[in-house]
């Protein structure tokens, strides 16, 4: 029987996670905390039982390196990887590199929630969620879909909302209902699809 496994993992805590900064396309690296969580996604994997035939990653340090990390617990660090910007997380424009709590004191609150948990507003020179659908769907259709429905075990190690911008649809979120769909660093998501492409079952080792 065809496996048709994909399992997401959002990458380990980064060091602008630990200073509560906006990241986007910034490209920082694993803190302590990010490489343990990053190791322990591989040992859970492990412990289940999972292997892997491809992994795809975005072009960031802090996703690449969780994976390499994980691939490493796994015993699969020669596994065939594929990079692209597709799965970069969402470009959070001018807010980059400030930080989440002056934010809120300068906007308000529920401007900033807007901005970080809404489907269609972006941020200020950057990507909604709407806006990272857009790039990371036709990515994931044309290059990671056709792999898991030819029977191919898929990892894919990337960010908060690159990967909710997939689970948007892996789990037919609505623009409302995704405000609340959270991604806990380094825990893994693991679906089974049908032939459909839809999904089958879906285990989130966070919760
Ligand atoms: O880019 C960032 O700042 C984080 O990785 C995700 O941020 P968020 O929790 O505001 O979506």
């Amino acid at each position: 029987m065809t496996e048709r496994l994909l399992v997401l993992v959002r990458h380990g805590q980064s060091e602008w996670n630990l200073k509560n900064l906006f990241t986007g396309w910034r490209d920082p690296d694993l803190t302590a905390l990010g490489v343990e969580e990053a190791l322990k996604a591989g040992t859970r994997l492990k412990a289940e039982g999972y292997q892997f035939d491809i992994a795809f990653t975005s072009n960031l340090s802090r996703a690449q390196k969780t994976l390499t990390l994980a691939l490493g617990e796994l015993g699969q660090s020669d596994l065939p990887v594929v990079k692209d910007i597709a799965l970069n997380e969402r470009d959070y424009g001018d807010l980059s590199g400030l930080n989440k709590d002056d934010a809120r004191a300068r906007w308000g609150e529920e401007q900033v929630h807007v901005w970080r948990r809404s489907y269609d507003v972006p941020p200020p020179g950057g990507e909604s969620l709407k806006d990272t659908v857009a790039r990371t769907l036709p990515y994931y259709v044309t290059e990671i879909l056709p792999k898991v429905l030819q029977g191919n075990r898929v990892l894919v190690a990337a960010h908060g909302n690159s990967l909710r911008a997939l689970i948007m649809v892996l789990e037919k979120h609505t623009p409302e209902s995704i405000m609340k769909r959270e991604l806990a660093t380094g825990a893994p998501v693991i679906y089974r699809l049908k032939a459909d492409s839809t999904v089958e079952s879906v285990v989130d080792l966070a919760g």
